[in-house]
């Protein structure tokens, strides 16, 4: 993606209030993503998430909102199976409001995106830490810190835009991955825990908040110090991002 354009804000979003809130603070992105099931169900994982649970999170954020973009993660089990399968899923998603929707993966997803995307389902591809993948990745870890691994990455990227994504989220991986990968690329790039050299940042809302209970990773920042109230919060990370301040280098790998 080209380097001199402003940076846009993204974070996840699960409700009509929220959803007011954080357009009118200026994100640019609503994520609503499979996070709930951690912040608003209170599992460990994103896995259990269902296809009901992201439609009736995504009305409720699409009736909040009339500007930002809307993208919904597609849950566990909602697409791996074949493109036909993540057809049938995609199409309740976006028709509950999203207007894109986000598959992770690598390569191995890529007929499945161009399944979408040449049936009018835009796509936004996910790479790096993949959360439905945890069990096979051993935890929450950084990706792509080896040598075979980042080329690894950088191929899948290129797939990816390939097959037709409209954007790429890259979690937890090195910030001069992040970066070669971006530079590399047409479409833009989300980061999160991925450096400062993304096209946009997201964070997960309640993270950026200070909600969450338990350990926080390196690449979240509280924004609530400094702030009067939420909606201010949520201008000031805005404001943080497209300035470039966020993500500093304590908050990159
Ligand atoms: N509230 C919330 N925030 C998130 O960012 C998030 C979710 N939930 N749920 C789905 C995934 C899971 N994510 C996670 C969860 C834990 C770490 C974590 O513990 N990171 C540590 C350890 C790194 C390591 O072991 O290498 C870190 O320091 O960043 C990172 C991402 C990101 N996503
Ligand atoms: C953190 C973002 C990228 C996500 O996938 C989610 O919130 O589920
Ligand atoms: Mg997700």
């Amino acid at each position: 993606m080209v380097e001199n354009r402003e940076k846009f804000a993204v974070l996840t979003c699960y409700d009509a209030t929220f959803a007011a809130v954080l357009e009118n603070a200026g994100v640019d992105v609503l994520l609503v993503g499979d996070s709930l099931g951690n912040v608003l169900h209170g599992s460990d994982t994103t896995l259990a998430v269902t296809p009901e649970d992201m439609i009736y999170h995504t009305r409720c954020v699409a009736h909040g909102s009339n500007k930002a973009l809307i993208i919904t993660d597609m849950p566990f089990g909602s697409y791996q199976i074949s493109p036909a399968q993540a057809f049938e899923h995609a199409a309740r998603i976006i028709a509950a409001g999203a207007q894109m929707v986000k598959i992770e993966g690598g390569r191995i997803m890529a007929d499945t995106i161009q399944f979408l995307s040449q049936r009018g389902i835009p796509v936004c591809a996910h790479i790096g830490l993949t959360p439905q993948s945890v069990h096979q990745l051993g935890g929450y870890k950084l990706q792509g810190n080896t040598e075979k691994s980042a080329k690894q990455l950088l191929d899948d990227a290129k797939a990816l835009e390939k097959s037709g994504a409209s954007l790429l989220v890259m979690e937890m991986v090195p910030a001069k991955l992040a970066k070669k990968i971006t530079q590399a690329l047409s479409i833009p790039t989300i980061g999160i825990g991925a450096g400062p050299d993304c096209s946009g940042q997201v964070l997960v809302l309640h993270d950026m908040l200070g909600l969450s209970q338990g350990k926080k990773p390196r690449f979240v920042k509280d924004f609530m110090p400094g702030a009067k109230n939420v909606p201010e919060a949520v201008a000031n990370y805005v404001q943080a991002v497209k300035t470039g301040q966020f993500p500093a280098k304590e908050h990159e790998f």
